[in-house]
């Protein structure tokens, strides 16, 4: 584990509580290291590099609906590069002929495609009218929409006037210089008033934990779902900012001149945010959640896989989308030789009223959802939506995934649903947390 021998004689930068059990769950912070940084994260980072994951739809424009939007942040590195339409594999925009979705629409039936049911027909006794309005297509497309929706723990905008495609290879999220009270007032809305019941933790913009790891043990008092949430919360602030002191505007630092920046890692600013010292002992606890959010992230997609084993992850590049669809039945398994999967049943089985805390649970991630459109930097407020939580926590809680065993993607009982933007955004949030982990590893060598 951590321990920087600049330091020498004390124990100041020993992040020694970064070690042993993950609270709330069966495995420990070695396992997780190993595993990630041996088998997940060089897999990972070549599924991700793949067409059908870089491109992703995103409404950026949508105006905050908590608060006016006051500040943007002016640096450069916070704007996003849109990418050209033309760019995006037409299999991804939704059309193609190749496309396994294409023999159900209405283009394919006029073009003549559809079967002659032979001649025992009577076609005046058995004529059925099937003709509905389009206006009534469009109605039960919004009912559809509605009752899918109420399973969701996040609000999908790519299909919000506005969205486009971005290329997430050409917007790695690093260091942007956002902060200040438009990033405080965003993480303190997260935390606070999100948070369950009265947070009698009123925060000041120093280190203060939102809710002191002391408090966060069982039998404290705090039942394990709202244990959970805050460590999902806290696991992915910490997997943003160690983003950003690994990938470091350099040259601001000291003073190189270069159009494009120089990037590495900054551990002055790491030990600033995450070390014992300067966090009240709390930083090692905020990185032992990144952990937790890790193997929450993990169980999600390995109650999934049977599903994503049948997805077709269709780009239309009929040889690229083989060898995607390989990886990730290669990448899948890895997954299941996990040890200590986090059990997910454990939650919300706390008879009626853990019905009534489910609801809460998934309205508060959607209300974060929403919270992201209030970020005042274009590249954050990309990876912060991107990062939520919303599809992991649709596949472990709303119930559709529990006996995913014996199903699969073309189940015609449309049970089981993923959108391409959630099967991309699971991914590319785990593909986040899993670059964290790795870059720990990172620090730990330079603090050596
Ligand atoms: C959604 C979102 C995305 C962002 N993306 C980027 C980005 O891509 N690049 C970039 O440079 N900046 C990004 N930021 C800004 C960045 O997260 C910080 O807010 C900013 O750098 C200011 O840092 P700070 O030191 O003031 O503390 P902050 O990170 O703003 O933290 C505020 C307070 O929260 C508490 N805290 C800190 N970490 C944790 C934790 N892990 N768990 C629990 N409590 C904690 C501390 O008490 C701290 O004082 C993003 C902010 C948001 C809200």
């Amino acid at each position: 584990y951590f321990y920087s021998q600049s330091n020498g004689n004390d124990d100041k930068l020993c992040f020694c509580q970064l070690q042993g059990t993950i609270d709330d769950c069966a495995c420990n912070v070695d396992t997780v290291d190993h595993f990630n940084n041996m088998k997940i994260y060089p897999r990972l980072n070549s599924l991700l590099a793949s067409d059908y994951f870089r491109f992703y739809k995103a409404n950026l424009k949508q105006s905050c609906p908590f608060w006016a939007d006051d500040s943007r942040c002016a640096m450069k590195f916070c704007s996003v590069q849109s990418c050209d339409e033309r760019d995006v594999p037409e299999g991804i925009k939704g059309f193609s002929l190749e496309s396994p979705s294409f023999k159900y629409t209405k283009d394919a039936h006029e073009g003549g495609t559809i079967v002659d049911c032979g001649s025992d027909l009577n076609a005046e006794l058995s004529y059925l009218n099937t003709s509905i309005s389009d206006k009534a297509h469009q109605g039960f497309q919004l009912w559809a929409d509605h009752d899918e929706a109420q399973d969701n723990f996040c609000i999908l905008d790519d299909h919000q006037e506005g969205a486009e495609y971005v290329d997430l290879s050409l917007n790695p999220e690093r260091y942007t210089g956002y902060k200040g009270d438009s990033a405080h007032r965003i993480w303190r809305s997260i935390y606070l008033e999100n948070c369950f019941g009265s947070s009698k933790h009123k925060h000041s913009l120093s280190f203060i934990p939102y809710i002191p790891y002391t408090e966060l043990s069982a039998g404290s008092g705090i039942c394990m779902e709202e244990r959970v949430f805050y460590r999902l919360i806290s696991g992915l602030h910490s997997s943003i900012n160690i983003h950003l002191c690994a990938n470091y505007l350099l040259s601001e630092k000291k003073g190189f001149m270069s159009d494009s920046g120089v990037w590495g890692p900054n551990v002055e600013e790491f030990i600033r945010r995450f070390s014992p010292s300067e966090t009240a002992n709390e930083g090692p606890h905020w990185l032992k959640n990144l952990y937790f959010v890790y193997v929450v992230e993990l169980r999600a997609l390995a109650k999934a896989a049977p599903y994503l084993r049948n997805e077709t992850y269709f780009t239309g590049q009929a040889q690229q989308d083989e060898e995607l669809r390989n990886a990730i039945q290669d990448f899948l398994s890895v997954i299941n030789t996990f040890p200590s999967h986090f059990n997910e049943t454990t939650m919300f089985s706390g008879g009626v009223g853990s019905l009534k805390l489910k609801h809460d649970f998934r309205e508060k991630f959607r209300n974060i959802s929403k919270i992201m459109d209030c970020v005042g930097c274009d590249k954050c407020r990309l990876w912060g939506k991107l990062q939520g939580l919303g599809t992991a926590l649709k596949i472990l809680f709303s119930g559709k995934f529990d006996n995913a065993t014996s199903l699969a993607s073309d189940d015609k009982s449309e049970k089981l649903k993923l959108k391409r933007t959630e099967i991309v955004s699971l991914f590319n949030a785990f593909g986040r947390l899993s670059t964290s982990i790795n870059r720990l590893e990172h620090f730990r060598k330079l603090m050596r």
